[in-house]
């Protein structure tokens, strides 16, 4: 329980698997994980855009984009982080329910983090998605100058510089953005969710 007293819980009229059915699709998150710069936006967008065309209803949560509104309060520390990934976890399973794919581009550095979040969903609507690239070739993109910012001390607390990254055990994907194009990353993905039949309601 929270801080919260005489609270009660109300179910929905219209169920989740009610809007499946009206979707034709079922619903998930796709949580990506991996160092900044790996390519999680970039791929979590293309995926989006791929779902889009195939009439899937999808949205992207973006860590940048996150902590601009809802996560303004939050920061880098290890404790911020955790919460960041608590909320969004809530926040996922929302959209899951609306009957919706949820792709989640965050660092989520924390191996029990990510491990709290699959346990609020059911066993097939949680698919973490390892994008795996080195520290180096992250280094070496660095898209937003914040690595050359980390390794001036200007930055602190810079994931895979001086804050951890736990990489996932037993993802259900992993693309490596060094050795697939955007594309096979994307095709990757798709194939695992048809699959796992995915583009049709259950
Ligand atoms: N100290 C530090 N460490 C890591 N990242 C930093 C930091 N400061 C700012 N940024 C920018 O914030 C983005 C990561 O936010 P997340 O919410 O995904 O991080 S976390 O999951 O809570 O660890 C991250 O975005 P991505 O590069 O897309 O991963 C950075 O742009
Ligand atoms: N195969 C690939 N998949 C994803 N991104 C790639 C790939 N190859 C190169 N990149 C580049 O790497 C950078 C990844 O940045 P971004 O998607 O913002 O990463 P993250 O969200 O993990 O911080 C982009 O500039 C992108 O164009």
């Amino acid at each position: 329980m929270g801080k919260s007293t005489n609270i009660t819980w109300h179910d929905q009229t219209v169920t989740k698997q009610q809007r499946r059915e009206n979707n034709k699709h079922h619903s998930c998150v796709l949580w990506f994980t991996g160092l900044s710069g790996s390519g999680k936006s970039t791929v979590a967008n293309a995926v989006a855009k791929r779902l889009f065309d195939d009439r899937i209803n999808s949205y992207v949560l973006d860590g940048d984009n996150i902590r601009f509104g809802i996560n303004k309060d939050l920061g880098f520390s290890e404790e911020d982080r955790k919460e960041n990934i608590r909320r969004i976890g809530e926040v996922s399973k929302l959209f899951v329910d609306s009957g919706q794919v949820v792709l989640t581009a965050f660092i989520s550095p924390f191996r029990e983090d990510r491990d709290k979040v699959r346990e609020l969903l059911n066993e097939d609507e949680f698919i973490e998605i390892y994008i795996k690239c080195s520290l180096e070739a992250c280094e070496a993109r660095d898209p937003k100058g914040l690595y050359e910012k980390a390794r001036q001390g200007i930055i602190k607390d810079f994931t895979g510089i001086s804050s951890p990254y736990e990489e996932p055990n037993n993802p259900e994907i992993v693309v490596d953005t060094e050795e697939n194009s955007i594309e096979e990353c994307v095709e990757l993905i798709v194939n695992y969710l048809k699959d796992k039949n995915f583009y049709i309601a259950e």
